[in-house]
């Protein structure tokens, strides 16, 4: 039998782990990588997801270095970032901060940039950034109140999830949905391939139990 290449996820998402899953890649391990979030002054929305992103996979791949199991893998991390305008909408862990989130995107249009960020076992890396438009239905203060109710919106960038509840709010979306979600499917098959991870979708059957 040939060794199946390695991968890490550098996450400790369920959802990106999910959307990996979804196209049939199943990592080797899980190496969350904690880092500091905080924009820089004058950070760029785009700018700061791409910056954490490449953190992330080498913050994970420095923590692997002595695991002998993990030598040749790929590193992959991602980092979401909501923002409407320059301003970036934090990751919610109130309901203060959850509210005033849902209550700037209600009835409008904000942008959600993902990056993701390859390291090779050679120690190339390499990262996309993609950005996707997202319109909400304006929010009646009953709705703002049961979504907030929902806990849905905790630990998520600008307050809500499009999986979930708030993709009854999505009045149009433009761009990748997956990138929305926290991982662009698209973009990260492209990547992995691309850099020699054989990926060939239905290596390991992800039709199996559909
Ligand atoms: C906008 C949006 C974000 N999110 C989530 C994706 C990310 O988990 C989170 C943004 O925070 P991130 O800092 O990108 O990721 P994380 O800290 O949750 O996980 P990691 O260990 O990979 O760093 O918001 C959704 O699940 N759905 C959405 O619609």
């Amino acid at each position: 039998m040939t060794d199946r290449p390695k991968l890490v996820l550098a996450s400790a998402s369920p959802r990106r782990l999910a959307l990996l899953e979804q196209v049939g890649l199943r990592p080797e391990a899980l190496i969350p990588a904690t880092i500091d979030e905080e924009p820089v002054r004058f950070e760029r929305p785009n700018a700061l997801a791409e910056r954490l992103a490449v953190e992330k996979a080498k913050t994970a791949r420095h923590i692997a270095e002595s695991d002998e199991n993990l030598k040749d893998a790929f590193f992959l991390a991602a980092d979401t970032v909501v923002a409407v305008g320059r301003r970036i909408l934090p990751k919610t862990d109130t309901i203060e901060d959850a509210t005033e989130c849902l209550e700037l995107l209600s009835g409008r249009s904000h942008r959600v940039f993902t990056s993701v960020s390859m390291i090779t076992p050679t120690g190339k890396q390499r990262t996309r950034t993609v950005e996707a438009r997202v319109r909400f239905k304006h929010l009646s203060r009953p709705e703002v109140e049961s979504y907030l109710a929902s806990h849905e919106w905790r630990g998520k960038a600008g307050g809500y999830a499009i999986q979930g509840i708030a993709g009854a709010f999505v009045v149009r979306i433009v761009g990748s949905y997956t990138a929305v979600v926290g991982l662009p499917l698209y973009e990260t098959v492209s990547l992995l391939a691309g850099e020699g991870l054989p990926i060939h979708l239905g290596w390991l059957n992800p039709l199996d139990g559909i």
